[in-house]
């Protein structure tokens, strides 16, 4: 549905796209994931065609709306933006913003009705922005962006301005509507858990380049390079000696290596806290406890004096100052740069 190559965008001396690729299946939530600066909302612009891209091409739906010569303007694009605060018509009621970008035949259709069921707002047709909390209003925001069934929305951080409970649920309402609309979406955010639990697919961005993009759970389990591990999650890089083609030896033994080994000699691997059981014995010593409710992480210290975290659930919580043994459960992936 959309495929962007090569795309650069500068602002003065500052290069906010480098050479980016994106390319975003019919029907797929993809999530643009990266820090503050990164040049996430440049990216959004210059498909949405806010922006004039310097070089490359934007391909949506099969056609060129941004080339050598062409810049296809927004209304003609047909892409719709959710907003990080809604940006609805205060003067209009919620059926007359999610109704404002549809023609006649649509708006008597029932598509207005059929959205606002999809976004859990059944009902709140006659409301004014004002008589809605904030996720309400985003919700309205994102029926307004799938009413025309657009070839794709962008979402720009629609959830930020949201208090943590609020967000949980939105994001779930939120994926679930655009999946029963069959939409194609673009998610960007900065929040990993966002991205995560909301996207099909993650394209991790990092001063104007895409580093990885894949699967979410691709991204999260084989992190193309260290920074991108520590990006998307807790992350402990653990220095190793690659022992043959499929293990590598640690302070916690021999552990099985995912994908190949790459490089011999000294590397890094990359240990989630999850991966990380504690069992009987005197291998680490709890030093912390981190509680979360459903999990606790537990920092640990390792004869050597390395700091490792490790998730438990509440039952099997060893205390502060044990000494405990470490089971690590999967396979770990190498990075040669140690
Ligand atoms: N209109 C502009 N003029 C000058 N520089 C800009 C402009 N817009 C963005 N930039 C710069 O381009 C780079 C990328 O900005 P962009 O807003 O795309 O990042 P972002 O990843 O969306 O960040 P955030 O998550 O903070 O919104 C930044 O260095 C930013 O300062």
């Amino acid at each position: 549905m959309l495929d962007a190559q090569g795309l650069r965008k500068s602002y003065g001396p500052v290069l906010a796209l480098d050479a980016v690729d994106l390319t975003v299946e019919k029907g797929d939530l993809t999530a643009v994931l990266g820090p503050s600066g990164c040049g996430k909302t440049t990216l959004l612009r210059c498909v949405a065609g806010f922006e004039r891209v310097d070089a490359g091409t934007v391909t949506l739906d099969g056609r060129a709306v941004a080339a050598a010569g062409t810049h296809v303007p927004p209304h003609r694009r047909h892409v719709t933006v959710v907003p990080q605060e809604g940006a609805l018509f205060p003067h209009f009621s919620v059926r007359d913003n999610v109704g404002y970008g549809l023609d006649r035949s649509a708006r008597r259709g029932g598509r207005v009705d059929e959205v606002l069921a999809l976004v859990g707002l059944d009902g709140y047709a006659d409301r004014m922005p004002h008589q809605l909390s904030g996720g309400q209003q985003q919700r309205v925001a994102v029926a307004r962006a799938l009413a025309p069934r657009p070839p794709l929305v962008l979402l720009d951080e629609p959830f930020s301005a949201l208090d943590a409970t609020l967000r949980t649920d939105l994001r779930r309402d939120i994926r679930a509507a655009l999946r029963a609309d069959g939409a194609t979406a673009i998610l960007v955010t900065h929040d990993q858990g966002e991205a995560l639990s909301m996207a099909d697919h993650i394209a991790v961005m990092r001063a104007g380049r895409i580093v990885q993009h894949g699967q979410s759970n691709q991204v999260y389990e084989d992190p193309a390079d260290p920074w991108i591990a520590e990006f998307v999650g807790e992350a402990m890089l653990l220095p190793a000696t690659i022992a043959n083609a499929t293990t590598v030896d640690t302070a916690l033994g021999r552990l099985p290596l995912r994908g190949a080994a790459g490089a011999a000699g000294r590397v890094r691997v990359l240990l989630r806290p999850e991966q990380l059981s504690p069992t009987d014995g005197d291998l680490a010593e709890v030093t912390r406890h981190e509680y979360h409710g459903h999990d606790t992480l537990l920092g640990l210290r390792l004869a050597d004096g390395t700091p490792l975290l490790a998730r438990v659930m509440g039952q099997r919580t060893p205390p502060v100052g044990a000494s405990i043994g470490l089971d690590v459960l999967g396979a770990v992936r190498a990075y040669g740069d140690a």
